[in-house]
């Protein structure tokens, strides 16, 4: 996270002091450095820049419309999974010809709405999906292009909640069944089998269950060219890991690497979805030391933000680093602490059994690492406000998300007459 670093003693991102952008938002917001997006994407880009591919930003990570439109510049496109996804991915002027369309739960709707905007392709996750798109694409006299995701049956070796591609998960169609929903598919009136799609599991530490996986894929992508059904598009899905805290996930250059050989004599482009990895490290929360308590056992340091901001420590003990916006305050003597919002639940923590410097009540903290599933995860439980996002570009601080109000709390809400 260079793009976060001390200078003068302080946290800055890029060349802004965190300090001035909580003066104009105020705590917790949320600050992302363009400097590392930008740098993460054509990271990425350019390492498969041998093979013929198109990057599909897994939008789910951060879906705010600054971050899309930037991605979309970049000649990224996302990967979808709801029709709010598709609404925003369009506003913010993604190209349909690069959108694809994941999820096992996709509804007619939503599938009318994707078919109509002439997405790349739908990523379809079981038989029954096939024939409810069959069934929107003729209703509306077209034909849907589509992937099947298949489930490898590898074992990412992440956190099980994040694991996607073992027997017993919900995503995708058997790898033993494939061949047959494949033959199925290409004969449905209104489907058109371009492509064969898999995703594993998110904050994959190494490269090896990709490897495994493709290589599972290429196994079905001969068998299916015996069949006569071509395959123009792998889609090799996300899960590139990041460091969080020591971890040493590999490097974009080491996936593609590891990719290349494997299709370098194949006519086929590869789509990728990464979200995790172009936006992870690319932000932070920042919040305020509110109370310091002594508990029976324990030392809470209690901040104003909590599991409604950020919820990947509550939901996955996920590890967010913890660092004081002062440098100075992070050579002060540790204690073991819980750090802790202000949500009315056991399970309301940022951190547990850290050992942190001593903070002072008003004293500012980062929660690093928050960029990807961290605003989009938040909620307003306990009628909390969701708080604000900012993008830092060339010493500038640009708002991309406005502070909600209480006003936004309830709208949408009404009192029936008979309780009036
Ligand atoms: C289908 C699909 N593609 C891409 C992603 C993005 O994963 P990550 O953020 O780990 O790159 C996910 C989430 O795990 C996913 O479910
Ligand atoms: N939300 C998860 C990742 C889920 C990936 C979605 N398929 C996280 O914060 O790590």
């Amino acid at each position: 996270m260079h793009d976060f670093h001390y200078r003068d003693g302080e946290l800055y991102c890029e060349q802004v002091p965190v300090s001035r952008i909580v003066k104009e938002l105020g705590t917790p917001c949320y600050v992302y450095s363009h400097a590392t997006l930008v740098r993460h994407i054509r990271a990425y880009d350019g390492a498969f820049r041998n093979i013929p591919h198109i990057i599909a930003f897994a939008m789910k990570a951060n879906s705010n419309l600054a971050i899309l439109r930037l991605m979309a510049k970049e000649g990224s496109g996302v990967d979808i999974v709801s029709g709010g996804e598709l609404f925003r991915a369009l506003k913010a002027g993604v190209p349909p010809s690069k959108i694809v369309f994941a999820g096992v739960g996709k509804n007619p709707d939503e599938i009318r709405d994707a078919l109509k905007a002439d997405i790349l392709m739908f990523n379809v996750e079981s038989p029954a999906e096939l024939q409810a798109i069959n069934d929107v694409a003729a209703s509306l006299g077209l034909k849907a292009r589509v992937a099947l995701r298949i489930n490898p049956d590898i074992d990412p070796k992440t956190h099980p909640y994040i694991s996607t591609g073992l027997k017993k998960s919900k995503f995708g169609i058997a790898a033993d069944r494939a061949l047959e929903e494949f033959k199925i598919a290409s004969t449905l009136r209104h489907i058109e089998v371009v492509g064969v799609h898999k995703h594993i599991g998110s904050q994959l530490t190494e490269v090896t269950p990709f490897v495994e996986a493709m290589k599972k894929i290429l196994k079905l992508v001969e068998a299916l060219k015996q069949d006569g059904i071509d395959i123009r598009y792998i889609n090799i899905g996300g899960g590139l890991g990041i460091t969080y805290a020591d971890e040493t996930p590999p490097q974009p250059q080491d996936l593609a690497d590891a990719m290349f050989p494997l299709v370098r004599d194949l006519k086929v482009t590869l789509v990728m979805e990464p979200g995790r990895v172009i936006v992870g490290n690319a932000g932070i929360l920042v919040t305020k030391a509110l109370y310091l308590k002594e508990g029976e056992s324990k030392r809470f340091v209690i901040v104003d933000a909590a599991m409604n901001d950020l919820i990947r420590p509550s939901l996955y003990g996920a590890y967010h680093e913890i660092r004081p916006l002062k440098e100075e305050a992070g050579h002060r003597p540790k204690h073991q602490v819980d750090v802790v919002g202000p949500v009315c639940e056991s399970g309301d923590f940022l951190a547990k059994d850290r050992p942190l410097p001593d903070v002072k009540p008003g004293e500012l903290l980062a929660v690093m690492s928050a960029g990807a599933y961290g605003f989009v995860m938040s909620s307003n439980y306990n009628s909390r406000p969701r708080v604000p996002e900012a993008l830092v570009k060339d010493g500038e601080v640009h708002v991309i998300r406005a502070r909600e109000t209480y006003e936004d709390l309830v709208r949408g809400e009404t009192i029936p007459a008979f309780l009036s």
